[in-house]
């Protein structure tokens, strides 16, 4: 990679609990991610993918190697460094039912963080919030009600409207779309990749679903029992449908009902021919 990367991972572990209660579940990662790029993150359910992301959020942590963010490492960065790059590091979690804060209006929601730190005026930040409400399919209606009032694949717009709020240059995002109607995904999906073209935004996107990953991710890393065990560009590494990799993930795709692949196969293909015209 000629650039400056964005991010960099270098043999990273991720440990969870102490003592002889420690378990590492991810080993020896190394990777990085360009100004723009967007990664996919791949693996069976347990190859540690989530804890990849979660490490590089300060969620998990990392027991060895190292993680730079534009530059600075913040493998163990306090509390108060990581609030210095919240508006240039995002994510979005699988399970939108959690992530909401339920007391709050969804202004609330969305302005808050950038209004606190300084970064935007109430007023701006409220017109950014209308108008990414618009943009993720809920209208700026949505700005006057509680999350209580939102079905989960509403409130997972919610949360990516909020991770878009402050124009980040990284979004981690931990299977964003997986909880999601396969419409309302193909929406998402859109609106993730507009966005990284008008913006430049570069994403880390872990999923189970290889058609997700494909559409969304210029590179992909394959994760297997803790390790990156293949990467390549997408295309290359789904253009060999006999590849060891590539059968191993498409046996573990999530769901096996052959309708509702049909289906889902249907949509993507439908998703993919429009992005392309
Ligand atoms: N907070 C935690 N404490 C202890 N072990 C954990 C914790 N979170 C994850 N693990 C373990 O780490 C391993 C990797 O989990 P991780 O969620 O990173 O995998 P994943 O590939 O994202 O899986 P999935 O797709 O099912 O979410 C699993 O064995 C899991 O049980």
């Amino acid at each position: 990679m000629s650039e400056t990367p964005l991010l960099s991972v270098d043999n990273l572990d991720v440990t969870y609990g102490h003592g002889r209660r420690a378990s590492t579940p991810v080993h020896n990662v190394s990777f990085e991610i360009g100004p723009g790029e967007s990664v996919g993150l791949v693996g069976e359910s347990g190859s540690g993918k989530s804890s990849v992301g979660r490490a590089i959020l300060g969620l998990a942590q990392a027991s060895a190697g190292r993680i730079m963010f534009d530059g600075n490492d913040i493998t163990h960065a306090s509390r108060r460094e990581r609030q210095g790059i919240s508006s240039e590091l995002q994510v979005v979690f699988q399970d939108p039912r959690s992530s909401l804060n339920e007391a709050k209006r969804i202004r609330d929601i969305l302005t808050e963080p950038l209004v606190a730190s300084r970064r935007q005026t109430r007023a701006q930040a409220r017109d950014r919030a209308a108008e990414l409400l618009e943009r993720v399919g809920l209208g700026a209606a949505a700005m006057d009600k509680l999350p209580g009032a939102f079905s989960g694949g509403q409130r997972q717009r919610i949360a990516i409207a909020r991770a878009l709020m402050s124009g980040p240059r990284l979004i981690i995002c931990d299977e964003p779309v997986s909880a999601l109607d396969l419409s309302v995904q193909a929406q998402i999906i859109n609106l993730l990749r507009q966005e990284q073209r008008e913006t430049g935004v570069a994403y880390l996107f872990v999923a189970h679903d290889l058609s997700v990953v494909r559409l969304m991710s210029e590179r992909v890393l394959v994760m297997s029992r803790g390790y990156v065990v293949e990467q390549g560009q997408t295309q290359q590494v789904y253009a060999d449908p006999q590849h060891p990799y590539t059968q191993r993930l498409l046996a573990a795709e999530p769901d096996p009902d052959p309708a509702i692949q049909r289906e889902r196969r249907a949509a993507w293909a439908a998703l993919a021919s429009e992005s392309k015209s």
